[in-house]
């Protein structure tokens, strides 16, 4: 079926929960700079990088389609923290996220060639303490070097975590709720 919009992301888990809506989707590689700019806010961050994103997919498609991006940040006390580096920042973030609370924020934007639109979604999450055994184990499994924080709510590290309040789907880099009303935006406009 001919799709009506593209995913502008690499990441298996945005592609595995937008299948979970009814919205027939393409994909489309996106690659931007990810740097943080001067005295950026996080919310303006990731706002910022989705919006770039899908962007970045439409230009490759020539704006023949909508386009989807995202971005996942995880903030403790307005740092932002993205992918681990190397081990050292990896235990260097755990060790800061542990026996704590941290917001995970995830932009969505879509742009089309007449409009721009964009949610943010915003999860508290509470980690249980870590230790540096735990931490070392961790590490070595490979799950976190492409997670944002360096931990997976939804692998490995689902029993570190103590609560959350906000959007599951969001902390897993795509906020459904939120997604699913930018569609159906998306589809009222048309
Ligand atoms: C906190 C957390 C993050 N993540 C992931 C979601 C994102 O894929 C990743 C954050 O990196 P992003 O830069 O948001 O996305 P990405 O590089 O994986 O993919 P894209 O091509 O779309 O830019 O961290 C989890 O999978 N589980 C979690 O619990």
């Amino acid at each position: 079926m001919y799709p009506d919009i593209a995913l502008a992301s690499a990441s298996p888990r945005r592609r595995e929960l937008l299948a979970q809506l009814p919205v027939n989707f393409t994909l489309v590689s996106a690659e931007i700079d990810e740097s943080v700019l001067a005295g950026e806010e996080p919310a303006s961050y990731v706002s910022r990088l989705a919006l770039q994103k899908a962007q970045a997919g439409a230009n490759k498609l020539n704006w023949q389609l909508p386009v989807l991006g995202a971005d996942t940040s995880v903030i403790l006390d307005k740092q932002i923290l993205g992918k681990p580096e190397s081990k050292a920042h990896f235990m260097q973030m755990l060790r800061q996220l542990s026996g704590r609370s941290h917001q995970v924020l995830t932009a969505v934007a879509i742009v089309s060639a007449g409009q721009q639109l964009q949610a943010l979604s915003s999860t508290e999450v509470w980690l249980r303490p870590l230790s540096d055994t735990e931490l070392d184990a961790y590490w070595q499994s490979g799950e976190p070097a492409d997670k944002a924080g360096g931990y997976g709510i939804q692998g490995l590290a689902a029993r570190f975590v103590e609560k959350i309040h906000g959007s599951y789907t969001g902390v897993v880099g795509l906020p459904l709720c939120e997604t699913e009303r930018l569609i159906q935006q998306l589809r009222r406009s048309a």
